[in-house]
């Protein structure tokens, strides 16, 4: 059924961690709240896409499947690409879930379309020689260092909130259903899809082929809101504003920066490499490609006052 697209603008919306959950049922609680600041720019006539992260999600899977393949020798390890897909398939069904049921109690004739997406990257990208993506539970420096030798996998500090293991996250070249889901939103269909930045795959002369990493999502969400000449890239996350001396006594929210700006502020080392900079650098390579658009940083409850322009950090060319 052909659904009507709103008449405002075109927005890829890039959800955050504490936009979901740590498990599959506080994320079913979670979404809820979601959905519903979701919807409401879908009843103000906003065009959404939405893409979402994956770290804990993704990192659990893997970890969960490989600790029973190593004690009970018959359940199969599942490889960070699968685990990716695994990963899209069911945050991508919550949210969908969550986001028609407020459609419907909204009385709101609209549908959803959640769509598993891989994403071309390239085998020279530096990232497979440098592990930077945060994936799986936050846990101590002890713990993390006992299960490094154990598994031989690498763990680092992620943003002063505790260690994580890390794997490469390599730079977004192509999404390849980009297609898809190009026309699905033009059909008015309020679309989930690069969740997790998109499962990443090699393009070879065979075809596509999957590749233990995970992607940014932020900086995925950007190639696809410059690929569609979206109107704005939202990137929501647990933060109204972005700042400058970040938790020190000087801290400063940013209502807005140029580009020129955010990277004065890069070279300053102001954003925590792994949470922050990605989000500022996937802003910047969306309005560089899209300069007629506009970035916006905020949390999911500041969203719709973001839009109005009202808070949050806004990105310009
Ligand atoms: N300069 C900064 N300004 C604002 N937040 C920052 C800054 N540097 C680091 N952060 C932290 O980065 C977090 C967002 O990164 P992260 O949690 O990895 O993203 P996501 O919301 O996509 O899961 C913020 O909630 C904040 O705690
Ligand atoms: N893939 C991805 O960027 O997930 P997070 O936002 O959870 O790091």
């Amino acid at each position: 059924m052909p659904y009507q697209k709103g008449d405002g603008p075109s927005v890829v919306i890039a959800l955050g961690g504490n936009a979901l959950g740590n498990t599959p049922q506080e994320q079913l609680e979670l979404v809820k709240n979601t959905a519903k600041h979701i919807v409401d720019m879908v009843g103000d006539g906003v065009n959404v896409v939405v893409s979402h992260g994956n770290g804990p999600q993704v990192g659990m899977i893997n970890n969960a499947f490989a600790y029973a393949a190593a004690n009970d020798g018959k359940t199969p390890e599942m490889p960070f690409p699968e685990a990716g897909a695994m990963s899209q398939g069911y945050i991508g069904y919550q949210l969908s879930q969550a986001i028609l049921n407020d459609l419907k109690a909204r009385g709101i004739m609209r549908s959803t379309a959640n769509v598993i997406t891989q994403t071309v990257v390239s085998p020279d990208d530096p990232a497979f020689q440098n592990p930077t993506k945060p994936v799986g539970a936050f846990m101590t420096e002890e713990e993390a260092k006992a299960k490094a030798a154990e598994t031989g996998w690498t763990f680092k500090e992620d943003a002063g909130r505790g260690w994580r293991q890390v794997v490469a996250s390599p730079k977004p070249q192509r999404i390849v259903e980009f297609d898809a889901v190009k026309d699905l939103m033009d059909a008015g269909y309020i679309v989930v899809s690069t969740g997790g930045g998109g499962v990443p795959v090699f393009e070879t002369e065979d075809g596509y082929e999957g590749v233990p990493a995970v992607i940014d999502k932020d900086r995925s969400s950007a190639k696809l809101a410059a690929d569609f000449g979206a109107d704005m890239l939202v990137i929501l996350t647990a933060v109204e504003k972005v700042c400058i001396n970040f938790n020190k006594p000087d801290q400063q929210e940013l209502s807005s920066m140029t580009v020129a700006e955010a990277r004065k502020y890069i070279e300053e080392g102001q954003f925590a490499p792994g949470s922050m900079l990605p989000k500022v650098e996937a802003c910047i390579e969306y309005v560089e490609a899209y300069p007629q658009g506009k970035a916006l940083i905020t949390s999911l409850e500041c969203a719709a006052a973001g839009l109005e322009g009202k808070t949050g950090t806004v990105i310009t060319a």
